[in-house]
């Protein structure tokens, strides 16, 4: 599925980079941040402390006010137009609230990630059943997301993330809404895929968690990164 990237160059770097927004919040101030090919990142840190805007960065759905931000050799701030849904078709996102399409099904939640991609149909089929096993929910393809519990739900939103086996997968606060054995699912998930090679950063407020994994923590403390470990 994925190929493990022996290239060195970092696949994200985020340069000095500070956000305010247009309501005069300072988000981020004078963040650097490296994360190599490959890697699984968690950045922790308290409500508010700037972790959902420095994944946005990354998804080029903010830009920084000041400083710059590359992502796998591309430079987000100078994208403009059709330029920036390609470049997002390069990242898995997966978000805390699912973002599901409630009358779709399992599949075609799935599946339309790459009918808008332009895949062929039977590009689809293949992609969709080991897509699916891999996140423990090949016997639900055919069910609505109402017909499933929030783990599922957000195993769904994984699946819709990976289809594409994009090489960046960003998580924002996946477990928010989960229980500790479906958030534990969710990170042996995540976990696996950075087996395959992809480059994995999650936030999360879940020190628990973080604590029962082997992989670097990057704390954001009022807008700047006060920890790496
Ligand atoms: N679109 C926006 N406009 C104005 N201020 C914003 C916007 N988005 C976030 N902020 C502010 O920027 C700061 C950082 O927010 P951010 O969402 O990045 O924090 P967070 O660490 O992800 O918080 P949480 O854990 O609660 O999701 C906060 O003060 C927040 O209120």
């Amino acid at each position: 599925m994925y190929q493990a990237d022996v290239n060195t160059t970092p696949m994200v770097k985020i340069c000095s980079v500070t956000k305010i927004y247009p309501n005069g919040t300072r988000a981020l101030l004078d963040v650097d941040l490296k994360v190599r090919r490959g890697e699984f990142l968690f950045i922790t840190g308290a409500s508010g402390s700037g972790k959902s805007t420095l994944l946005k960065l990354l998804y080029r759905e903010e830009l920084p006010t000041k400083g710059y931000v590359v992502v796998d050799d591309c430079d987000l701030v100078k994208l403009r137009g059709d330029a920036i849904s390609l470049f997002r078709r390069q990242v898995g996102i997966v978000f805390q609230d699912y973002k599901l399409i409630p009358q779709r099904t399992v599949a075609e939640n799935v599946n339309i990630v790459l009918q808008a991609q332009g895949y062929t149909r039977k590009e689809i089929r293949r992609r969709l059943e080991p897509t699916l096993k891999l996140v423990g929910l090949l016997s639900k393809a055919n069910k609505f997301p109402k017909h499933l519990s929030g783990g599922e739900q957000q195993r769904v939103s994984i699946a819709r993330a990976i289809v594409s086996t994009p090489q960046l997968i960003l998580a924002d606060e996946p477990m928010g809404n989960l229980d500790l054995d479906n958030s534990w699912q969710i990170i042996q998930i995540l976990q696996k895929l950075n087996s395959f090679g992809a480059t994995v950063i999650i936030t999360t407020h879940d020190e628990n968690l973080v604590r029962r994994c082997n992989h670097r923590v990057v704390e954001v403390n009022n807008g700047k990164i006060r920890l790496q470990q």
